[in-house]
């Protein structure tokens, strides 16, 4: 084994898993702390775990777990998988996990890079951006869980974690590999904890990818995976134990957010779809079983027909007003988990599914462990395939993948 990751959530893991298949890795995503007696040929394995904005206790205690049944394994590296987005407040869990995965691995020093440019995640003198905009006036400043008022990485891994953070500046990116390892020495050397690293384009994943290639633990996002697992030169097919599996499709969508918003609007025009009402799946024990048999009174041969809770955030405000935001949620994501396993009892085998709680709760409903990592439908968004089972998911972030996406996954599992 190569590269064991440590993953904070379960569309993270999945996104992080992806590229590293891209780059020829045979990867395997374990869900949740692994059993002692679990054997798994792989050169990768995420674990992913639901530690991003869980207790601070429980976070850390999953995370040493991971890493324990990880070193056990023989695993030589380590990566630390959070959004990029950052997604913690100064009270948030990715600064004391990584100080106790680095004291458990007796190290004194990493890297902090919540990045992908692919999909719109840069920093630049140590500040994180979406889309060019500050992470501080993007819409993570209005996130319910972990609102982001602050851009400046420094000071966010500051508030939280337990040493003082320096940058290396994508002037020094744009030097290569062996500048970045000077400038990463000299931090270390000046007393630094941690660094974070500048990068505004593909060209300074490949030359971070180099410099930290040896690193025992590194944090971040995937784009930092992309750059590493290019460094190592991979080659080979290795999403082919992930292909999807032929047969029946549905679409589940349970994230409000902007880019699934648009996802559904374009195409909810061109196939069956049916909105989820809230209200029933709060009052109406037998709403699952409605919806179960409407998805299969869709034509076998026809687009995927798709279920959604989606809706914009006007109308979103407004249901959790009335119904409760975590009362609302806990009910969708019953409903989603309910229908996914009366869907799979009907041979529906292709899952298609929208954010990350919901990916969460579909997974567990259909009771399954862990993916063989496919091929990506869009930066972030891997096909997977269960182990040992002729079921095939494709777990989205709510913010990622185009607007036809949901139509590009059903073309790639043709
Ligand atoms: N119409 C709705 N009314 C109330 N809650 C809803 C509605 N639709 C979805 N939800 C809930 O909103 C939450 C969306 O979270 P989820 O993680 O699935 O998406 P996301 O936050 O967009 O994705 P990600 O975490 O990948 O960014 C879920 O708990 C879901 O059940
Ligand atoms: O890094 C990202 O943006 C995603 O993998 C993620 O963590 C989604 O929650």
């Amino acid at each position: 084994m190569r590269l064991g990751v440590i993953a904070d959530d379960f569309t993270g893991a999945t996104d992080i898993a992806g590229f590293l298949v891209a780059n020829g890795l045979r990867t395997v995503q374990l869900n949740g702390v692994p059993s002692a007696d679990l054997q798994i040929e792989a050169d990768a394995i995420v674990i992913s775990l639901k530690s991003r904005s869980c207790p601070l206790a429980e976070a850390v205690a999953q995370s040493l777990a991971s890493l324990e049944w990880l070193r056990s394994r023989g695993c030589p590296q380590f990566f630390f998988k959070y959004c990029s987005t950052f997604d913690s407040t100064p009270q948030g869990n990715i600064g004391p996990v990584t100080d106790a995965l680095l004291d458990a691995l007796g190290e004194d020093f990493t890297v902090i890079c919540p990045v992908l440019p692919v999909n719109g995640r840069t920093i630049y003198n140590g500040y994180l951006f979406v889309n060019g905009v500050p992470l501080d006036e993007s819409g993570m400043r209005h996130h319910p869980v972990t609102p982001m008022t602050d851009s400046n990485l420094m000071r966010l891994m500051d508030a939280q974690s337990r040493g003082r953070t320096g940058n290396v500046p994508s002037t020094v990116m744009d030097r290569g590999a062996d500048a970045v390892r000077a400038a990463l020495d000299e931090l270390k050397f000046k007393g630094f904890r941690y660094a974070v690293l500048d990068a505004l384009n593909d060209a300074h994943l490949v030359t971070m990818g180099q410099a930290v290639a040896d690193m025992r633990l590194v944090t971040g996002g995937s784009g930092l995976a992309d750059g590493m697992a290019r460094a190592w030169g991979g080659s080979g097919d290795a999403a082919s134990t992930g292909r999807p599996a032929k047969g029946r499709a549905v679409i589940l969508s349970g994230s409000c957010s902007q880019m699934t918003n648009a996802q559904v609007v374009a195409y909810r025009d061109a196939a069956p779809s049916l909105a989820v009402s809230v209200d029933r799946c709060l009052s109406e024990p037998g709403y699952a079983g409605e919806l179960a048999a409407w998805v299969e009174a869709q034509p076998a041969d026809g687009p995927a027909p798709l279920v959604f809770a989606t809706t914009p955030p006007e109308t979103l405000k407004a249901l959790q007003a009335r119904f409760g935001a975590a009362e609302a949620s806990a009910a969708v994501e019953r409903v989603f988990g309910a229908l996914a396993q009366r869907l799979e009892a009907k041979g529906f085998n292709q899952f298609i599914v929208a954010g990350g709680e919901t990916s969460g709760i579909v997974t567990q409903s259909l009771g399954i462990g862990g993916f063989h990592i496919g091929p990506q439908i869009a930066p972030g968004v891997p096909w997977v395939r269960a182990i040992g089972r002729p079921l095939s998911l494709a777990l989205k972030s709510g913010n990622f993948g185009g607007e036809r996406f949901f139509f590009e996954a059903q073309d790639l599992a043709a």
